[in-house]
């Protein structure tokens, strides 16, 4: 195929240790300039190295590539992609130089990130800014696709998600099953500034509803803030005591909906953490998988690239909001934390 406006397609994902002694050196990337004590890090650490110091998530974004260099073949799109990440190898501006080198000069960006915040979406686009002028590279054009959290593909793949999810539980208890949609908690100052938690009640809201289960609530995991700090709550874990307590749930499905993919986060803090509260409380409970390599799913990120492309003008999305801006605009996803009087910037 020839004159697309695009020539390239990046993924752009977090990135993840690949060996123990990877483990502090990813976390202080992560965590550079943020307002997270010295032992939420070293206590996260320790989660990683219980898996031996690698996280998943390298090789869940190598598994997308593939599927969805697959998917662009048999549909006869003629795009190379690349992988760059923010935190760990390979690093957004070594894959920036392999991509100048091989004469990209408009490239769309995938984002790894469902869900609009500003880690999840203007820190991505602040990472290009600043690889592109240190690499001297602004001539190249990067366009991030649009966020795609109401994408019927996206509702439909992680529907079926929950479904396999339910059908690993016993039908004894059917009658009080809670189905709980999980996220990454952020602190509010951050989540006053994006759509973040409406739009995760929307999917949560959309998914429910086409599976036809009216017993759902949004619960947040992962906080990493000092205990001052307020961020996005209830936690997971206190939803599953509550609900223990209340003699309110005789089990329990948990859903990532605020991941694409079964990374740390995921199966330390849900498969592991919650999953033995629940236990420990008397209560099955069932982990749907996030959307990862499901066809649907890959598909769906196909169907974003041929918007982008002019290959169709359907713009897909479903619920009481249509589908999201292609550009951002100036103000999406701010965040600008309270700084000490006499210390750099914090959070
Ligand atoms: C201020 C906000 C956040 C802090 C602090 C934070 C710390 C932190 N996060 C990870 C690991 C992951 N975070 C991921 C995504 C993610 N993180 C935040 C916010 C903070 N994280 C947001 C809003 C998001 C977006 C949601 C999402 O994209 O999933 C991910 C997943 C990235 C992916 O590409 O899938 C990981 C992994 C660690 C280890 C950490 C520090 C202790
Ligand atoms: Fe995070
Ligand atoms: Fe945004």
């Amino acid at each position: 195929m020839t004159d697309l406006p695009y020539d390239a397609l990046l993924l752009l994902s977090f990135g993840g240790p690949e060996k123990p002694d990877d483990v502090i050196p990813f976390l202080e990337n992560v965590l550079r300039g943020r307002n997270v004590p010295r032992e939420r890090m070293l206590e996260v650490a320790e989660h990683y190295y219980h898996f031996g110091g690698k996280s998943p998530i390298n090789d869940q974004n190598r598994a997308l590539i593939e599927a969805l260099t697959a998917e662009l073949k048999q549909h006869e799109i003629d795009l190379p992609i690349y992988w760059g990440n923010r935190n760990w190898h390979p690093l957004l501006t070594d894959t920036m130089q392999q991509m100048h080198a091989a004469g990209v000069r408009r490239a769309l960006v995938f984002v790894t990130s469902i869900f609009s915040s500003y880690s999840g979406c203007r820190q991505y686009r602040e990472d290009i800014q600043k690889a592109q002028a240190e690499l001297g590279l602004e001539s190249i054009t990067f366009d991030k696709i649009r966020t795609f959290y109401n994408h019927p593909a996206f509702i439909e793949t992680m529907a079926d998600r929950v479904r396999d999810a339910i059908d690993e539980l016993p039908a004894e208890g059917a009658e009080k099953r809670k189905v709980l949609f999980t996220a990454h908690s952020i602190p509010n100052a951050m989540a006053s500034n994006c759509d973040y938690e409406k739009q995760l009640e929307e999917s949560s809201r959309l998914i429910a509803e086409a599976i036809g289960i009216d017993q759902w609530s949004l619960v947040y995991q992962s906080r990493s803030g000092p205990p001052n700090q307020p961020w996005l709550e209830p936690d997971v874990c206190d939803a599953i005591r509550q609900l223990a307590d209340s003699k309110s749930a005789d089990q329990i499905v948990l859903v990532p909906v605020g991941f694409v993919s079964d990374h740390m986060e995921v199966i330390y803090d849900l498969d592991d953490e919650a999953a033995n509260l629940s236990q420990q409380l008397g209560i099955p409970l069932a982990r749907a998988k996030t959307a990862g390599t499901h066809p649907t799913f890959v598909a769906m990120i196909r169907q974003l690239i041929e918007e982008r492309l002019g290959l169709t003008t359907e713009k897909r999305a479903i619920g009481k909001f249509g589908p999201s801006h292609d550009v951002c605009p100036a103000n999406c996803c701010r965040f600008e934390p309270r700084r000490p009087a006499t210390s750099r910037p914090t959070e």
